[in-house]
């Protein structure tokens, strides 16, 4: 697999696997986050639960207070019972809408029910209320009271799917929202409690035998609610142990004073001295503190689910930033190892294959660089250069075996061929005359006197005189026609597949042109040579060389016999 291939399948492994593990970091802490969320909108809609069930407790004392009242009807009590429903239906409106902001509640809330019950119960208060106080029997009014009380739960009941679940969400502040629950619960317990005395004291009667053994109840459930609050929890503050400590004072100490009043004036037949009214002014104000540690236990809490949603919401953008610092520091070495590692590397490799494919043309760049690529890339730069000289020192010592192999065969005096050359090609010509089945011929030379000029004018002259017949005979020949010195001043030429007629044509051509080419000699004399020719044909198959030489060479001989500056022919 090639490196650039191989980088990318890493890099896209790694970023998949970075990229899950962040993904799973980043979704717990969402998680943790959502839930804290959760928390805080189960405590807000726990809060309106409790506010709407508080007020319902309380709009049981004015309603008390009217089913006391004589005809007609005191103003004040009636006033107070308006506004205690004005605030009941506000805490219920507020809760519908907190209701209306759904956070994945198991299921949706019907507050139908609880409204139809409101709507029965403040019907019947109206209907007693408006009767004769003597018509207002205890039935009736028990009937009433207990319609009443059934509205607390109703309200209750219609938020505990949502608070169980938020409390599943979010367990941390669920111990502290549970003692809330009880918080209100004993509210509720304490206005049952002073309700329980309500038909006795509307109808200035001594309390019934089940009366007192509600009372009884009442009174047992409540130590039992507040045994429940005093236990140990999360919530057991400074804060807190005072609001108990008042709670205990004002209501468990002077408002079940209160009710205990009322019982011993029943047992002793004595008048109550007071009525419903008069009763629920004492009474209902002892019940504050408990409503006060309702609210303290909801502070708590609800710093709680902030410090905690503060927490995982700091965790969450310190996950998310952490995520995206990773992701970012891995693109980064990524393109650094790309950029510094693997392209230099990929340009070594092509570098290296240039080399050994032969192409020195470029030097591999990046050799300045101070790390370890650099150590390669200036090794191949050694290399290079290495191989440039090594490929120069071949060439020059082809060019000097090139150039012995022509001083070999080159005739040091005129730069023709010398006879050991001539030998050779004229060997390899007859060869493929005969495989062809071409005639063949070879004119052999000789400058005419020549030794009257060497006599004459020096041996220089006489070497001028050579140099400059073979220059002309060379101009005459065309290509691929051998010419060549052999020996002497005796010369040799074959021509390339031609008849006897056609050499002996040629040899004509020949002896006219070193005849009518006057020579300068270096002394400024200007001589005249001539030279004869002796020619001779190969056509049978099995013709040396020497053969045709030796024939020519009589020829020759016979071309000086005959006076010289002319052509014979063998045979
Ligand atoms: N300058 C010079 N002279 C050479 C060279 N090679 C041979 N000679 C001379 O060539 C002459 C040949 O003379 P001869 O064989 O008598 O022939 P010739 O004088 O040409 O007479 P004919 O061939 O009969 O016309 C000799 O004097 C050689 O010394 C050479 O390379 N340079």
């Amino acid at each position: 697999m090639k490196l650039s291939r191989l980088l990318t399948l890493s890099t896209a492994m790694l970023a998949v696997l970075v990229l899950g593990m962040l993904g799973h970091i980043t979704r717990d802490a969402w998680i943790r986050y959502e839930h804290t969320n959760t928390g805080l909108q189960a405590l807000r809609l726990t809060q309106r639960a409790m506010v709407a069930a508080e007020k319902l407790s309380f709009e049981r004392g004015p309603t008390n207070a009217v089913l006391g009242d004589r005809l007609p009807a005191d103003p004040q009590r009636q006033l107070l019972l308006q506004q205690a429903r004005a605030a009941t239906d506000l805490a219920l409106m507020q809760l519908e809408r907190e209701l209306q902001t759904d956070f994945g509640a198991p299921h949706p809330v019907d507050m139908a029910p609880l409204y139809r019950a409101l709507s029965a119960a403040r019907n019947s208060v109206g209907q007693l209320a408006a009767q004769n106080p003597a018509a207002r029997t205890p039935a009736l009014l028990g009937q009433t009271v207990d319609q009443m009380f059934a509205l607390v739960p109703l309200a209750l009941n219609a938020v505990t799917g949502y608070t169980l679940a938020s409390e599943r969400a979010y367990p941390r502040i669920s111990r502290t929202l549970i003692k809330a629950r009880y918080a209100v619960e004993l509210r509720e317990y304490a206005g049952r409690l002073g309700s329980a005395l309500t038909v006795a004291l509307a109808t200035h009667q001594p309390l019934t035998e089940a009366q007192y053994q509600q009372l009884q109840l009442l009174r047992g459930r409540l130590a039992q609610l507040r045994q429940l609050l005093l236990a140990p929890g999360d919530g057991s503050s400074d804060a807190l142990a005072a609001v108990i400590a008042r709670m205990d004072d004002v209501y468990f100490n002077r408002g079940q004073q209160l009710v205990e009043q009322i019982e011993q004036a029943s047992r002793a037949g004595r008048d109550y001295g007071m009525d419903t009214g008069q009763f629920a002014q004492r009474y209902v104000p002892t019940m504050t503190p408990i409503l006060a540690l309702r609210d303290e236990l909801l502070r708590e809490a609800q710093a709680q689910a902030w410090s905690d949603h503060e927490h995982a919401r700091r965790e969450l953008i310190i996950a998310s930033m952490s995520g995206v610092a990773i992701l970012l520091a891995l693109t980064l070495l990524l393109l650094i190892v790309r950029r510094r590692v693997i392209v230099p590397l990929l340009r070594a490799t092509r570098a290296v294959i240039r080399l050994g494919a032969g192409d020195y043309s470029r030097d591999p760049t990046g050799s300045e660089r101070p790390d370890e690529i650099g150590d390669m890339l200036r090794a191949l730069s050694t290399l290079r250069t290495n191989s440039i000289e090594r490929q120069q020192l071949e060439l020059e010592r082809k060019r000097l075996i090139e150039e012995l192999r022509q001083r070999a065969d080159t005739d040091y005096l005129t730069g023709i061929l010398n006879r050991r050359a001539f030998t050779k090609a004229g060997n390899q010509r007859l060869r493929g005359a005969h495989d062809r089945n071409e005639s063949l011929s070879v004119l052999l030379f000789d400058i005419d006197h020549f030794k009257s000029v060497n006599d004459s004018h020096g041996h220089e002259a006489g070497d001028q005189v050579l140099i400059r017949v073979a220059a002309v005979v060379r101009d005459q020949l065309r290509d691929g026609e051998i010419l060549a010195r052999h020996g002497g001043e005796e010369f040799v030429v074959m021509p390339s597949h031609c008849t006897q007629e056609q050499a002996c044509l040629l040899a004509e051509r020949l002896r006219k042109a070193i005849a009518s080419e006057p020579l300068t000699l270096a002394d400024g004399h200007i001589l005249r040579v001539t030279a004869s020719f002796g020619v001779a044909s190969a056509s049978g198959p099995q013709a040396a060389l020497d053969d045709l030489l030796h024939a020519a060479d009589l020829a020759l001989y016979r071309a000086k016999r005959h006076g010289r500056n002319c052509v014979e022919s063998a045979g």
